[in-house]
């Protein structure tokens, strides 16, 4: 397995049904399913929103630190099994704070859980605090001041959730005081909404990287922008299908945009809700004739260059990315004629 990092991952769309009922029955919430199965009867989404409505509503489980801190260490072992050496995730925090969970509880059950897999794993981490685009500018910001507020270490802020009628300009101060706090910034832009809203992404919001961006292929010059400035694009294939983004995985443009020059790279989205984690999308892509060894290598290779660690731990990362393809080919930095099934 190739070393890689995942750097976009809602940590509310890891909790996987079994974990639902879990902690229902431990924090005593009543579930509107009757089991398990009737849950998963339900994982059949149109579009993004009736992805939203259902994975919002089963977060009203999640009430104490304890219970997100569950959450956050059941993902990052089961990243780790994918290969993770590296993963910056999304917590949205008005969507607990909004149910009347402390913020403090929500941070801290994170945090705590993220450093532990540092101790338990060597897996690095960082926390990035997403907003929900379809609530006010004014609620991103309380929440923004609030979490700086707390003693609790996170890298950076998103923009997540209904994208259409929400376009990044909605949330400018937001991102401009994100800035002033030396924060990195990212946010959701093309995935349904239009090329428009990733050239507000790049231009009013100043992000460092897009999420998802697949609508970049209709307009030609904002490849070119997006190709010159090496724009990292964390592209989500399986929530691509599930989403209804693409129809189905052989017509996903993961290729063509490796093609164009443009710096993608493979993400789970949330994997517990489109049918899998990172090594899932890998396997699903290659077995769709995606791939070519190379393009594995160049994931890798763009997952690492595009993370916010600092440059000590990707140094580390990427000499470990050059041992492990060493190792395959038996030529350090070269990648070899091997099939591409099962390098991950
Ligand atoms: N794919 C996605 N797009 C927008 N918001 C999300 N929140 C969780 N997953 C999302
Ligand atoms: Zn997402």
């Amino acid at each position: 397995m190739l070393p890689i990092a995942e750097l976009h991952l809602h940590l509310e769309g890891t909790l996987e049904p079994e974990t639902i009922f879990a902690i229902a029955e431990r924090n005593r919430v009543s579930l509107p399913y009757k089991d398990i199965d009737e849950l998963r009867s339900r994982y059949a989404f149109t579009d993004l929103q009736s992805f939203l409505d259902l994975c919002y509503a089963n977060v009203a489980v999640l009430l104490a630190a304890q219970d997100f801190s569950d959450m956050t260490t059941a993902y990052l072992d089961r990243a780790r099994a994918a290969g993770v050496r590296h993963a910056e995730v999304f917590l949205n925090p008005q969507a607990h704070t909004a149910r009347g969970v402390p913020l403090r509880e929500v941070m801290e059950g994170v945090a705590g859980a993220l450093s532990e897999s540092l101790r338990t794993h060597g897996m690095s981490s960082g926390l990035i605090v997403a907003f929900l685009r379809d609530e006010s500018e004014e609620s991103a910001m309380a929440t923004l001041e609030a979490v700086l507020t707390l003693d609790v270490p996170f890298i950076g802020i998103g923009l997540d959730s209904a994208e259409v009628g929400h376009p990044p300009s909605k949330f400018a101060r937001v991102f401009e005081r994100a800035q002033a706090e030396g924060l990195h910034r990212v946010a959701h832009a093309g995935e349904e909404g239009p090329p428009d809203y990733i050239w507000e992404a790049l231009d009013v919001l100043a992000v460092n990287r897009i999420d998802h961006g697949n609508r970049c292929l209709e307009d030609d010059q904002l490849v070119r922008r997006l190709v010159t400035d090496q724009v990292p694009l964390t592209v989500c294939p399986l929530s691509n299908v599930s989403l209804k983004v693409v129809n189905e995985l052989s017509s996903h443009p993961l290729a063509a945009m490796l093609e164009r020059g443009l710096k993608v790279t493979v993400n789970s989205d949330d994997p517990a809700y489109f049918g899998g984690y990172l090594d899932d999308n890998f396997d699903a892509l290659i077995e769709a004739g995606h791939l070519e060894p190379a393009d594995l290598a160049r994931l890798a290779r763009n997952s690492i260059e595009a993370s916010f660690a600092d440059s000590r731990r990707k140094l580390q990362l990427e000499e470990e990315l050059d041992t492990a393809l060493a190792e395959q080919d038996g030529t350090a930095g070269e990648w070899g004629p091997s099939p591409a099934a099962g390098q991950l």
